[in-house]
């Protein structure tokens, strides 16, 4: 009888998964500079700190919220409070407010200071000011008032043939209260000077994107994609990547490639690679020799760097189970081959290490099944890759289980079921997951396409009821 005595724990293999990962970024992984346009799901390669001093803040310069005027809040209290005083006695109930010019955004901000007119007059100004436009220089103006709050009366004065720039008698109520400071944005007050736009490992957004252009930072340092080579082993295959085949015109015996396309789109959904990085090696049959050459031309002999190898199937302890042997003949070292997990348990991970080749590269050997293909790529395959991206380590999202009932498993295995979220109301957590029945057999694919995550059952646990908060993971990761 076989057995795995040897068999290792999930959190054992994905340590050696990540140190492997963490070795090859400090020793080979490129970064690169990319405009910024280019840089929407890539990851930061360094922190980026706004500018220091005033050209770091943003905004850069008190600005109107508002299209109105701009006003010395403090004055034109004073000048209600005494119309307030004299209510009635002249019918005058509005304060009158003399526009001494106009400021519109993109306009290089006037200056104007106290000693410039003659408040003693009880001469009310003002600066006409669009949004986004500066808040005039000389700390005089400090409020606005909204261009709908304000009567106004125009002024063209004709000199000689030349007309004066427009003027405007601005009117206010006597009872509207300006609050001092009001619809201006304050200098800094979104984001202050040095301010860390954006920190080294994370995924890059289009709020990423705004704020480092709002700096005129167009260029941004991140690591080169990895790139992916995908074979999928299996006399039984009939290929899905060239023609366009029918059912009928299977042979007896034969099925689809459903693995190779699988892996190469659920790759691309986790947005962490392009559909250029991902290679789908074309398996014309099923030998350990057409499979050495494979790798041997199209991976370690390639002018592309290819820095992880997907295999499918002839894993296991079958006849046809090539791929151990022929790994190590490749002159990979064997990481682990069978881990306690399921699906997925005869999953091997192997490496090349630096100097030998291209060097660097993970090999994962994943079972044939597609159910196993789904749940070692989304474990094995992906902690790999956000530690290669110098990603954080990803956690999972709890959720409490409404279906079904009772589950129950072996001991000393972790397993993952194919679930889908449910939002619900009725529980306190808003997020309800329904593991999905009949959909969980290793060979079975309907649960990927109706399911959205995995329900994570922990080594330790004997069974799990409804009502439990459960471990769960995105298909598609955190973030999609
Ligand atoms: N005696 C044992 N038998 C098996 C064991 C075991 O421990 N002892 N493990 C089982 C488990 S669990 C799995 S998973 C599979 C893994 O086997 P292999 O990795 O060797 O995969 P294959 O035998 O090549 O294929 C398994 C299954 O998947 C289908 N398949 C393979 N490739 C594709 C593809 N590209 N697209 C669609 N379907 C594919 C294949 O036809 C088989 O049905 O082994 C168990 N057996
Ligand atoms: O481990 Mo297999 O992958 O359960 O079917």
């Amino acid at each position: 009888m076989h057995s795995h005595d040897n068999m290792i724990s999930y959190n054992v293999a994905v340590d050696k998964i990540t140190a492997f990962a963490e070795e090859v970024v400090s020793t080979s992984l490129a970064i690169e500079e990319l405009p910024l346009l280019k840089a929407l799901d890539r990851v930061a390669a360094k922190d980026v700190r706004g500018p220091e001093g005033p050209e770091g803040t943003l905004p850069r310069w008190d600005n109107s919220a508002m299209d109105g005027i701009c006003v010395n809040a403090r004055h034109i209290a004073s000048a209600q409070a005494k119309l307030a005083a004299a209510a009635g006695e002249d019918g005058e109930s509005e304060v009158k407010i003399r526009s001494l010019g106009r400021v519109v955004a993109g306009d290089a901000p006037p200056t104007f200071t106290p000693n410039m007119w003659d408040y003693e007059d009880g001469d009310i100004v003002c600066y006409e000011i669009m949004t986004g436009a500066p808040v005039p220089k000389g700390n005089f103006f400090d409020s606005v008032i909204k261009i709908e709050d304000l009567g106004r009366t125009r002024l063209v004065r004709q000199i000689e043939e030349d007309v004066e720039p427009e003027q405007s008698i601005f009117t206010l109520p006597f009872t509207t209260h300006i609050l001092q400071g009001q619809h201006i944005r304050r200098a800094g007050e979104d984001i202050p000077a040095g301010y860390l736009l954006l920190s080294k490992g994370t995924l890059i957004t289009p709020g990423h994107i705004a704020l480092l252009a709002s700096f005129g930072i167009l260029r941004v340092s991140v690591p080169r994609r990895p790139r992916i080579a995908i074979i999928t082993t299996g006399k039984e295959l009939t290929s899905t990547t060239s023609a366009t085949p029918t059912t009928s015109s299977l042979a007896a015996g034969r099925i689809f490639d459903t693995n190779g396309p699988y892996l190469f789109s659920t790759l691309l959904s986790t947005h962490l690679l392009s559909a250029s990085d991902i290679t789908l090696l074309p398996s014309r049959n099923d030998s350990p020799e057409h499979f050495e050459e494979l790798v041997l031309t199209h991976v370690l002999g390639s002018e592309t760097k290819y820095d992880v190898v997907i295999s499918t199937g002839a894993v296991s302890m079958g006849v046809h189970d090539f791929v151990p042997a022929a790994v190590r003949r490749l002159g990979f070292d064997v990481g682990f081959h069978h881990l306690g997990i399921k699906p997925g348990h005869p999953a091997l991970f192997a490496t090349l290490p630096k100097g030998e080749r291209q060097g660097g590269v993970a090999f994962f050997a994943l079972p044939g099944n597609p159910g196993a293909v789904g749940a070692t790529e989304r474990f094995l395959v992906r902690p790999y890759l956000r530690t290669l991206l110098g990603l954080p380590r990803e956690g999972p999202t709890f959720a409490t289980l409404l279906q079904p009932s009772h589950i129950c498993k072996k001991v000393g295995t972790r397993n993952w079921l194919k679930a889908r979220f449910v939002r619900s109301t009725s529980n306190d957590e808003g997020l309800g997951v329904e593991v999905l029945d009949k959909m969980q057999g290793s060979g079975m694919m309907r649960g990927l396409a109706e399911g959205d995550c995995y329900v994570e059952l922990l080594e330790g646990a004997e069974s799990v009821q409804s009502g439990q908060r459960v471990r769960c993971w995105r298909f598609g990761g955190e973030g999609v």
